[in-house]
C-alpha cells in the first residue's frame, strides 16, 4: 500500500486544473448511489405491502417513486461518466505530454541505455495505467465507498440483526484483495515488461529487415519474439490466474453470507419474528450490498497493478537532463563564432574513464578546423560538448568567450549547427525537411539553401518536387541527396558556427565528392569544426587537430602535420596502418 501512496502523491499534482471536475464527478457519483439506495428501499417497500399483501393500489406510489429515482439515477450516472472519462482522457494526454517533454531533454546516454520499444511502451501504456490510479481509481473509490455506506445504513434501517451479520462476514473481501494483490502486481510489472520487449523486439526486427533477409536470420529473430512473448503469456495468464482466484474465492465468501442470512431468517421465522416475504426483501438486497464492497477490494487490486506502471514511468521521469538552461543566462548577443576549450576533459555517466582529457584549442570566424584520429578517440564526443549535450567534467568551453553554460540552449543550438553523423530525416515534405533549419522560412529561402545544397535539381525532377513525402530510411533518395538535404537545413539555419560530425560517411566517394562542393559553401565565412576520418578536405584547413586516446596528440596544417610524421601521417597514409585507440 506504501508504494500505492507514494506513486499517488507523486502524481496527484496532475490533476490540478481538473479537481473542480472530479469534485462534480463525486457529486455525481454520490447522487446516483443515493438514488440506488432509495430505489432498493422502495423494493422492500413494494415487497412488504404491494406484494405481501396483493395490494394494486398500494404499488402505484412506491411503482411511480421508483421510477423517478431510476430516471434520475441515470441522469447524473450519465453525467458523472461521461464526466469521468473526459477527465481521465484529460490526465492522460497532460501526463503523457509532460513524460514526453522530459523525455525530450535526455541525454543520448539514456537512449542507448533504453530500449526504444520499452520506451514506447512506457509513454503508452503504462500512462494509462497511472490514469486508472489517479482519477479511475479515486472516482471508483470514492463511488463504491459511498454506495458501501449508503446500502449499510439502508440495510441496518431495514434489519439490523441481519446486517450485522453480513457486516461481520464483509471485512473478508478487504483481506482476500489484500493477499492477492501482491502477486497481481508482480504479475503486472512483468507484463508491462514484457509488453516493452515486444514492441523492442518488433521494431528493432523490422528495422533491420534486410539484415535479418540477407543473413538468413528469421528463424533467429523469430525465436527472439517467441521468447519475449512467451514471457508476456506467462505473466499474464499469472496475473489472470490470481484475479480469478481473488473473484471465485470472493464468490464462496458471498455464497456463507447469504447462508448465514438465510439460516438466521428461517430461525427468525420460524419464532414468528420474520415474514417470508421480509427475508426474500433482504436477501435480494444483499445483491445490492456486495458489489460496492467487492469493487473495494477489486480497485485496490487494480490500484497496485497500475504501481507497476506507475514506477515505471517515475524512473523516466527521475532520470535528470545531463544539461539545464543557465539560471542567469547572458543575453543574446550578435554572435562572431569565436569557439575555445580550455583544458576540457569529459567522461561519461557511469563510465570508468575519460572519454577526453584537458583538450585545448580555438577556432575561429571563417576557419575550418578539422578535428581527427583513430576510432573510438573521442572526436563524436567533442561535437557532443560542442553542441552541449553535456557539459566537460573538467575545464570550459567559449562561445565568443562566453561559457556555454551561461548561453540559454536554445540561443547557443540557433548558433551552433550540427550536421550529425546520421543524415536526420522527419517524416514529412522535403520543404518541411529543410524548413526546420529556420522554422517560418520562405519558399525562396528554401530554394535558395537548396540550390547552395545541389540539391535543388534532383528535388525539382521529383514529380512532386519539394513536396515529396519523405521519411527517416526512405527509398526514394540516395543517401547523398539526403546528405544534401541536411546540408540545405543547415544553410538555411544561417549558424555562425558550424559541427560537422563525419559529414561524409557512408557515402562513395562519387557521392562523397558531390557532398564537398556543398559543403564548402556552407563552411564559408563560418566557424567550421569538421570531425572526420575522410582527409580529402585536410589540404584546404586551416587547422588539423588529432585526437588520440582523449588527448589533443597533434595539431597544425596538413603539410605541417604530414612532416611530423606522427599519428596524421599515418592516418592520411592508409598504407602505413591505422592505430586504434582503446
Ligand atoms: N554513452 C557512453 N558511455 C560511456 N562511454 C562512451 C559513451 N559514448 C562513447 N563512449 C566512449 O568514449 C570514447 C570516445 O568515443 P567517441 O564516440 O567520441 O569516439 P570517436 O572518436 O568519435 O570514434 P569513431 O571515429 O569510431 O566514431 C570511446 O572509448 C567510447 O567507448
Amino acid at each position: 500500500m506504501r508504494e500505492v501512496r507514494e506513486a499517488f502523491a507523486r502524481f496527484w499534482p496532475l490533476t490540478r486544473g481538473d479537481r473542480k471536475w472530479l469534485v462534480l464527478i463525486i457529486g455525481c457519483v454520490v447522487v446516483a448511489a443515493l438514488a440506488e439506495t432509495a430505489s432498493i428501499l422502495l423494493f422492500a417497500e413494494l415487497t412488504d405491502h404491494a406484494l405481501k399483501e396483493g395490494s394494486i393500489s398500494a404499488f402505484w406510489g412506491p411503482a411511480g417513486a421508483w421510477l423517478g429515482v431510476a430516471v434520475l439515477g441515470a441522469v447524473v450516472g450519465y453525467l458523472g461518466n461521461s464526466l469521468a472519462v473526459w477527465t481521465a482522457e484529460r490526465f492522460v494526454l497532460r501526463l503523457r505530454a509532460g513524460v514526453f517533454r522530459h523525455v525530450q531533454d535526455l541525454p543520448p546516454h539514456f537512449f542507448q541505455k533504453h530500449r526504444q520499444g520499452d520506451l514506447v511502451e512506457r509513454l503508452t501504456g503504462d500512462v494509462e495505467a497511472i490514469e486508472q490510479m489517479v482519477v479511475s481509481g479515486v472516482v471508483g473509490t470514492v463511488s463504491a465507498a459511498f454506495s458501501a455506506v449508503f446500502y449499510a445504513a439502508a440495510a441496518l434501517w431495514l434489519r439490523w440483526d441481519l446486517a450485522l451479520v453480513t457486516f461481520v462476514l464483509a471485512p473478508l473481501f478487504l483481506v482476500a484483495a489484500r493477499r492477492f494483490s501482491g502477486r497481481i502486481k508482480k504479475a503486472s510489472q512483468e507484463e508491462r515488461a514484457a509488453d516493452g520487449a515486444i514492441t523492442s523486439v518488433v521494431e528493432e526486427s523490422l528495422g533491420n529487415v534486410v539484415l535479418t533477409q540477407a543473413y538468413n536470420r528469421r528463424r533467429a529473430e523469430e525465436k527472439r519474439l517467441d521468447r519475449e512473448a512467451r514471457a508476456w503469456m506467462r505473466a499474464s495468464v499469472r496475473g489472470a490466474r490470481a484475479s480469478e482466484m481473488y473473484e471465485q474465492f470472493v464468490e464462496v465468501v458471498e455464497t456463507v453470507c447469504v447462508l448465514a442470512v438465510i439460516g438466521l431468517g428461517a430461525w427468525e421465522i420460524s419464532a414468528g419474528r420474520m415474514s417470508l416475504g421480509q427475508l426474500l426483501a433482504f436477501a435480494a438486497f444483499l445483491g445490492y450490498l456486495y458489489p460496492p464492497i467487492r469493487n473495494l477490494g477489486q480497485l485496490g487490486l487494480t490500484l497496485t497493478a497500475a504501481t507497476a506502471g506507475a514506477e515505471r514511468i517515475q524512473e523516466i521521469l527521475d532520470a535528470e537532463p545531463a544539461v539545464a538552461d543557465p539560471v542567469a543566462p547572458v543575453p543574446a548577443w550578435p554572435v562572431r563564432g569565436w569557439v575555445s576549450l580550455h583544458g576540457t576533459s569529459f567522461r561519461y555517466p557511469g563510465a570508468e574513464h575519460d572519454s577526453l582529457r584537458e583538450v585545448t584549442f580555438t577556432a575561429g570566424p571563417g576557419e575550418l578546423v578539422i578535428v581527427t584520429g583513430p576510432s573510438g578517440a573521442g572526436k563524436s564526443t567533442l561535437s557532443k560538448l560542442l553542441t552541449r549535450f553535456y557539459d566537460p567534467t573538467a575545464g570550459v568551453i567559449c562561445l565568443d568567450g562566453v561559457p556555454l553554460s551561461d548561453v540559454p540552449l536554445e540561443f547557443l543550438r540557433e548558433n551552433v549547427a550540427l550536421l550529425p553523423q546520421e543524415t536526420l530525416i522527419l517524416h514529412g515534405t522535403i520543404r518541411e525537411n529543410i524548413e526546420c533549419g529556420r522554422p517560418g522560412a520562405s519558399l525562396a529561402d528554401i530554394e535558395r539553401a537548396a540550390r547552395d545544397a545541389v540539391a535543388h535539381e534532383f528535388i525539382s525532377a521529383l514529380p512532386e518536387g519539394y513536396d515529396t513525402e519523405i521519411a527517416p530510411g526512405t527509398a526514394i533518395l540516395s543517401g547523398g541527396q539526403l546528405q544534401r538535404i541536411a546540408i540545405a537545413r543547415a544553410m538555411l539555419r544561417g549558424a555562425p558556427v558550424l559541427v560537422l560530425d563525419e559529414p561524409t560517411t557512408g557515402l562513395d566517394s562519387v557521392a562523397a565528392r558531390r557532398v564537398v562542393q556543398p559543403l564548402r559553401r556552407l563552411m564559408a565565412g563560418r566557424t567550421t569544426i569538421m570531425i572526420t576520418h575522410d582527409l580529402s578536405l585536410a589540404p584546404d584547413a586551416d587547422r588539423i587537430l588529432v585526437v588520440d586516446g582523449g588527448r589533443l596528440v597533434e595539431a597544425g596544417t596538413h603539410d605541417e602535420l604530414m612532416a611530423w610524421d606522427g599519428v596524421y601521417t599515418r592516418l592520411a597514409s592508409p598504407g602505413k596502418g591505422i592505430t586504434v585507440s582503446v
